[in-house]
């Protein structure tokens, strides 16, 4: 069996992604120049590599049209229904770190858990004659967390792609859910995290997609031992 290994071909990842597979003794070559989105392990004809984006890596994975992937938990989260069911996380690697948070302007000073945003929430059609607004690019961990998890029904999401942590001050919403490393960028825009509002700490992964003809085979059991070996 030909296994596909899709790899960040951008971005942040990039780097740490094809030292991890060079450490655990699959060091990738690109196939043809530099900037093919394919590749290749050295000795392996048995393997091939795809370069894609971060977010499409979730998305193939989920469609089983690769059996692994290097990707961060968040997009695995984001992107698939009941992810566990489709896919399996095989390592943690260590970097991409990131946390998906909750994030409200440092001005609501009344407001710093989950239960206080609910009170806010449940208030804000009367005092302001709309819901409260969220701006995100994580919609289903968004809904997850304040509907399934907090109880939390009553706001609207904004979807916003880029530069989400102005969307407050530009009047777009009234708060975000992003991600966020260093922390500097909430800072930045006067945003403050509530205490129990990070949703999820994300890293790369390697994940493998959930499919019947991996039970009992040695080459999918070889690549994430030797993945594993390497952290
Ligand atoms: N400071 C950060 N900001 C944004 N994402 C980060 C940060 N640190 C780590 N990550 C992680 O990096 C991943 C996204 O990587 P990157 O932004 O390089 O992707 P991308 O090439 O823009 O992909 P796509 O085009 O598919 O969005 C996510 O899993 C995210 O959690
Ligand atoms: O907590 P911090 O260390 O400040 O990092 C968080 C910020 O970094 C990312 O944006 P980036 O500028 O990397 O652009 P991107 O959204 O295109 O990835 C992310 O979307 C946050 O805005």
């Amino acid at each position: 069996m030909t296994i596909t290994i899709a790899l960040p071909s951008k971005g942040r990842m990039k780097d740490d992604a094809a030292a991890v597979f060079e450490k655990a003794g699959l060091p990738i070559v690109a196939v043809g120049n530099e900037r093919s989105y394919r590749g290749k392990v050295e000795g392996r004809d048995d393997i091939e590599i795809a370069f894609l984006s971060a977010s499409e890596i979730a998305r193939e994975l989920g469609a089983g049209t690769v059996d692994f992937g290097v990707t961060g938990e968040d997009l695995i989260r984001e992107g698939l229904v009941d992810a566990d069911r489709q896919v399996e996380i095989a390592a943690r690697l260590g970097f991409g770190r990131a946390d998906v948070v909750v994030a409200v302007p440092e001005i609501w000073l009344d407001v710093e858990t989950m239960a206080d945003l609910g009170d806010v929430a449940a208030d804000f059609r009367s005092r302001h004659g709309r819901r409260l607004q969220i701006a995100t690019k994580y919609w289903r961990l968004t809904q997850q967390f304040f509907s399934s998890q907090h109880g939390i029904q009553l706001y609207r999401i904004v979807e916003s792609l880029g530069a989400t942590e102005g969307a407050p001050a530009a009047g777009q919403a009234d708060i975000i859910v992003d991600i966020t490393s260093t922390g500097s960028t909430v800072k930045a825009n006067h945003l403050k995290i509530l205490s129990d509002g990070v949703i999820l700490k994300s890293e790369a992964c390697l994940v493998r997609a959930r499919k019947a003809e991996h039970d009992g085979d040695p080459q999918i059991k070889g690549i994430m031992e030797a993945v594993q070996m390497a952290l």
